[in-house]
């Protein structure tokens, strides 16, 4: 067999691949539900990916995400449901003859084969002959900047530079499909960062459907065009990072994607432009709360803002952050707040008063 390797040479834009396909699914759950005994690890999922798309499905331990992840990759069959893929159903299509990159956590790089060896295999599994496949190994060392390492052994090689090389060798047969698994959960903090922006930009570059799992939403939030949040086996919420961090459905995503003042039973009432639907509860974000002194001049806009009256519980540092934990009413409020010049700082102790803007408030349901 001869593979024509088209967007390791030629990569299409990934707005020009996203704006194609608007609503073109690539990858379509349709009510999959996958028992192990009792236990239903996902359940009755349905979920559409669209081509080009980084989609990212996050949720705590347990929720069902890498479940969800090895039933697209064909390592588990559906109890229910069917996956399909290109609009045809896969359950008959084993794990090998999906054409998915895969990217593991653990990195998962043969450890008795040098790294060109790594990248060479998925070629010549594919039947590229051997001065195509050199080619295209060449090239996509110095794509991930290890252009001089080919001839190391993976243990010789950095954490980044495994999972660089691992990202490497997923893309290097151009599958139409990625699919990453906690790709950068090995990481430490500044690495991950960096990763994060390397991740980016070969998804700007090659343009795959990606799919990937993790639980750290800061990665989610960096990395995805759209997030899944998952819960006990099924979907909770799906959004792009903006919409679910500023517009959660439900507490439990408000909590899950940053930290979120519930405001029920707080002893004050909480005034909105909205109309609060039935059993909802309010919610603010740390940060949409300003923080002053009571003898502080009032603002321009008070009209449109709510204020009361608190003495601040605890005020913690963190570096370009300062955060207040403030007893106002029945409750403690957290208020996030940049640090910048001439800000003024509160102690234990201290009263305060508390503003924000009412249409800063938002409801979310149990
Ligand atoms: N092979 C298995 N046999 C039995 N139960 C399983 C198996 N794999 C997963 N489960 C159960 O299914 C549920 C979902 O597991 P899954 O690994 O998909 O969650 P997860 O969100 O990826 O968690 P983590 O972040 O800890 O990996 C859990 O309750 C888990 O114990």
């Amino acid at each position: 067999m001869t593979l024509h390797l088209k967007s390791t040479t030629l990569p299409m834009a990934k707005d020009e691949a996203l704006k194609m396909s608007t609503a073109q699914a690539q990858i379509e759950f349709c009510n999959v539900t996958k028992m192990y005994g009792a236990v239903a690890a996902v359940k009755d999922v349905s979920l559409e990916v669209r081509r080009g798309e980084f989609l990212t499905i996050l949720g705590p331990s347990g929720s069902g995400k890498t479940t969800a992840l090895m039933l697209l990759a064909g390592f588990v069959e559906p109890t229910e449901g069917d996956i399909l893929i290109g609009g045809k159903s896969v359950a008959s299509v084993p794990s090998y003859r999906r054409d998915q990159g895969i990217v593991f956590q653990s990195y998962a790089l043969f450890p008795h084969l040098t790294v060109r060896r790594n990248l060479e295999f998925p070629l010549e599994m594919r039947g590229v002959r051997a001065a195509e496949r050199a080619r295209h190994v060449d090239r996509m060392l110095e794509r991930v900047h290890l252009k001089d390492y080919g001839g190391r052994m993976p243990s010789q090689l950095s954490g980044g530079q495994q999972q660089r090389v691992a990202l490497a060798r997923a893309l290097i047969a151009d599958p139409p499909i990625l699919l990453l698994d906690e790709p950068l959960g090995a990481l430490d903090r500044n690495l991950r960062e960096q990763m994060q922006g390397e991740i980016k930009s070969l998804h700007r570059e090659f343009a795959k459907t990606t799919v990937c799992v993790t639980h750290d939403q800061e990665e989610a939030l960096t990395l995805s065009d759209r997030i899944v949040v998952m819960r006990d086996g099924r979907i909770e919420q799906t959004d792009t990072p903006e919409a679910l961090y500023d517009r959660p459905a439900t507490q439990f995503v408000a909590n899950f994607l940053g930290e979120a003042n519930i405001l029920e039973n707080c002893g004050f009432k909480v005034e909105s432009d909205a109309v609060p639907p039935s059993g909802a509860v309010a919610m603010l974000r740390p940060e949409r709360i300003c923080v002053a002194g009571r003898a502080a001049p009032t603002r321009a806009d008070s009209d449109q803002r709510q204020s009361i009256a608190g003495t601040v519980a605890d005020m913690i540092y963190a570096g370009p952050l300062r955060k207040y934990y403030v007893r106002a009413g029945n409750s403690v409020l957290i208020v996030r707040e940049h640090v910048g010049a001439g800000q003024q700082i509160f102690r234990a102790g201290d009263e305060v008063r508390l503003d924000w803007l009412r249409s800063d408030v938002r409801f979310v349901s149990a």
